[in-house]
């Protein structure tokens, strides 16, 4: 896994052109579940995939026409057999891969019904920081921080 490139994250005003036209952008809705004690869900990239193995928040690419909370209900249902009853949509990432550039919309989940199921033959992980699954997918790192910071923001004592 070490071999693979490192992507490059960056700002919507730096996207790369090719031949003078834009980069193709592929929109990925990406769920952060948290439980009320705190806890996220954190999946592995299944095999097959890019990154296989990569720890990352479940998510996956927009279908035509989808909004945010549309792409990562029907993501989650199907990678997870979960509903998802309140997503507030958070931040947004754009991520330069080798293979794609990718802008990422995270979303907070925060209620949900159904068992947990790994239907891509993933594995899953409740995790609080610091996180103790590796290796995490580049494009998840800053995600992890700015859940640091909202911690230190709400407890700056503790951290
Ligand atoms: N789900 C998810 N994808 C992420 C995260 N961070 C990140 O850079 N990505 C990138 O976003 C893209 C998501 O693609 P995916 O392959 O998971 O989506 P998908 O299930 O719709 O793909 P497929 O059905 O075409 O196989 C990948 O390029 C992945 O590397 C993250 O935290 N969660």
């Amino acid at each position: 896994m070490d071999n693979i490139p490192k992507p490059h994250l960056i700002a919507d005003a730096e996207l790369p052109r090719e031949g003078g036209t834009e980069r193709k952008v592929v929109d990925v809705a990406v769920g952060v579940l948290i439980r009320p004690e705190g806890d996220f869900l954190l999946t592995s990239r299944p095999a097959g995939k890019v990154y296989a193995g990569y720890w990352e928040f479940p998510g996956g690419k927009f279908e035509a026409g989808e909004s945010v909370q549309q792409a990562l209900s029907r993501e989650l249902f199907e990678e997870l057999g979960l509903h998802l009853h309140q997503i507030e949509p958070w931040r947004q990432e754009m991520v330069d891969y080798p293979h794609a550039l990718v802008r990422l919309h995270f979303c907070k989940v925060l209620a949900w019904s159904g068992e947990l199921q790994m239907r891509e033959a993933q594995s899953f992980a409740w995790q609080r920081l610091p996180v103790t699954v590796t290796p995490v997918l580049p494009g998840t790192v800053p995600v992890l921080e700015w859940l640091a910071q909202e911690q230190q923001a709400l407890n700056p004592v503790a951290l």
